[in-house]
């Protein structure tokens, strides 16, 4: 049987005294495109963060690509996010300071890459998204959707079994958000990453293979799109 790009099992997490998330469970095959929506704020950010260990579930498991993340020495769990992992923010979340080439080659530099091989390999996915024009420049002189290519390279980096993208197209135009959705579609299948998009648009969710619907904190329902 081939392995699971995601499993959440009855994963559950309260921020205080708001529950965000009442014991999901949602399985990800490898290459499979989610739509996670549901009304403001349903628990669609915390699943994500949950599922991409940026959170840690309070309750239930997650297994990323087999492994399960409370059951992972820190380092090990850092390690895995990181190769096995991208994530796409509404907002690019590119380091201010850095060139789009130093932002993208980030991920491999720390994960030991040598720097020139991690530079090629970061313009290599520069010129896939369409910026490598704008590689030198900083995220400060580039707008949103020149950002948000860069933050899909800068995901895809890695060559990730999955993708976590959090409302990618949000802070964007319409026409700017089309394209980044199709290069987020486009590069994830070239890598063969599962892709787990969170949107409040149904635009985007109909790019999807499958939507899961939540409401309060559990999944409402899920429809195969496919
Ligand atoms: N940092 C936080 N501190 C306290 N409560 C939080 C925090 N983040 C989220 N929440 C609460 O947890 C619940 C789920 O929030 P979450 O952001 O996961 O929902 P969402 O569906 O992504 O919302 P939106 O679509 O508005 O982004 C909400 O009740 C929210 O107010």
């Amino acid at each position: 049987m081939t392995e699971l790009a995601l499993e959440l099992i009855r994963v559950e997490y309260a921020y205080r005294r708001d529950v965000a998330l009442r014991g999901v469970s949602l399985q990800v095959r490898p290459g499979e495109v989610v739509a996670v929506t549901g009304p403001s704020g349903c628990g669609k950010s915390t699943l994500l963060h949950c599922a991409a260990g940026i959170l840690r579930a309070q309750a239930g498991t997650v297994h990323l690509v087999g492994q399960n993340l409370a059951e992972l020495p820190e380092a090990d769990r850092t390690r895995l996010r990181r190769t096995q992992a991208g994530v796409v923010l509404q907002f690019g979340q590119l380091v201010p300071d850095l060139s789009l080439t130093d932002n993208v080659a980030l991920p491999l530099l720390l994960e030991g890459h040598e720097r020139e091989a991690a530079r090629r390999a970061a313009l290599g996915w520069l010129e896939r998204v369409g910026v490598a024009d704008d590689a030198a420049a900083t995220p400060s002189e580039l707008s949103g959707g020149q950002n948000q290519r860069a933050a899909v390279a800068r995901a895809l980096v890695t060559g990730p079994a999955i993708v976590f993208a959090d409302e990618p197209t949000g802070s964007l135009d319409t026409h700017a958000g089309e394209q980044i959705m199709e290069l987020l579609l486009s590069s994830a299948r070239v890598g063969g990453s599962a892709l787990v998009i969170v949107t409040h648009d149904n635009l985007v969710a109909a790019y999807a293979d499958r939507e899961v619907r939540l409401r309060d904190g559990v999944i409402q329902h899920e429809v195969s799109l496919s």
